[in-house]
């Protein structure tokens, strides 16, 4: 079959050296499990994250559908743990789908481990192709993000974590300009859950049918290209790059080479605190389901984070 392109350098970008099939199939997650078939691995995850957001709705004091913008489709949910208390660390769960599925109404995997350890939970929605643009997205996660702030100003962090596609709006916020949001959000971490970094090889893919990314749109909302320009905005905000064991070779790689980026001392002085974490016996799905677990290892890490 033909290459992609025979441009680049030689293992530099080893996807430009894929034929069309092999690059599909390292972009579609659900190929890659090793316990269930792909359209079972789907369907379990969607109904783990139902389940989990029935459960944190019926059982958490929450807020929903709070209007971060005027947009239809700008609402978070926020799940606050039982003790009521004026400072509480903020995670915010920005959901994976490839920019075209999922929702907040399904996401809520991580409320009750966290909520029960005193961390006040927000699942963020955002217009999903085609409805909505990847910079039209980027630009809803920014305001949700700056709107948290706002409305907690004497929050005692605030954590942001993403999956898969949400990963990438997460990692965004890595070079937000804060100045015209009115406010600077007081990041203490990232959670990168199993990411795509650069957007290029996507344009390549079926996924680029709903999105209909041009070269220089997948440039501009790649960090992978962007964030050694970037400033870090604390120097204490840790950032965690993690994979599944079972996520395919094209995804450990965009999480191997954005923490090697985040780690390289860049212009603007100094580094991230990155570090990086491959996750044993899980896939692209297990990764968050198992965030239901209180003992599960990303819970636990995530939990040790917040209260370092
Ligand atoms: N069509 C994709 C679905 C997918 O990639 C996905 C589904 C739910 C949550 C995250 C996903 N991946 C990245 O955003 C697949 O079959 O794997």
């Amino acid at each position: 079959a033909m290459a992609i392109s025979d441009v680049g350098l030689p293992g530099e970008v080893p996807w430009k050296k894929m034929s069309a099939e092999e690059l599909e199939n390292q972009y579609c997650p659900s190929q890659w499990g090793v316990r269930l078939r792909a359209e079972e691995a789907l369907r379990t995850y969607s109904q783990i994250g139902i389940e989990a957001t029935r459960r944190a709705r019926a059982t958490r004091k929450s807020l929903l559908h709070v209007p971060y913008g005027d947009g239809e489709g700008e609402k978070l949910d926020i799940y606050f743990p039982d003790e009521a208390a004026e400072a509480l660390p903020f995670f915010l769960f920005f959901h994976g789908g490839y920019w075209q599925s999922g929702s907040k109404d399904e996401s809520a995997f991580m409320v009750d481990p966290l909520t029960a350890q005193g961390v006040a939970v927000v699942i963020v929605a955002y217009d999903i192709a085609p409805k909505g643009t990847l910079d039209q997205m980027v630009d809803q996660v920014t305001r949700s993000v700056a709107f948290v702030q706002k409305q907690y100003p004497s929050n005692e962090g605030i954590y942001l974590c993403g999956h898969s596609a949400g990963a990438h709006l997460a990692a965004m916020m890595l070079l937000a300009n804060w100045t015209k949001h009115g406010v600077t959000p007081n990041l203490k971490g990232f959670f990168l859950v199993s990411g795509v970094f650069d957007l290029e090889p996507i344009m390549y893919t079926s996924q680029n049918v709903a999105l209909q990314l041009t070269l220089e749109d997948a440039q501009r909302n790649s960090p992978q290209l962007k964030v050694a320009q970037a400033q870090p905005v604390d120097p204490t905000c840790r950032v965690l790059v993690v994979v599944g064991q079972f996520d395919s070779p094209e995804f450990h790689r965009q999480s191997w080479e954005f923490y090697q980026v985040l780690s390289t001392r860049n212009l603007c002085q100094g580094e991230w605190k990155a570090s990086f974490e491959q996750l044993h016996d899980v896939d692209h799905f297990e990764i968050v389901e198992n965030l239901t677990q209180k003992d599960n290892m990303l819970t636990q890490i995530i939990l040790k984070t917040i209260f370092q």
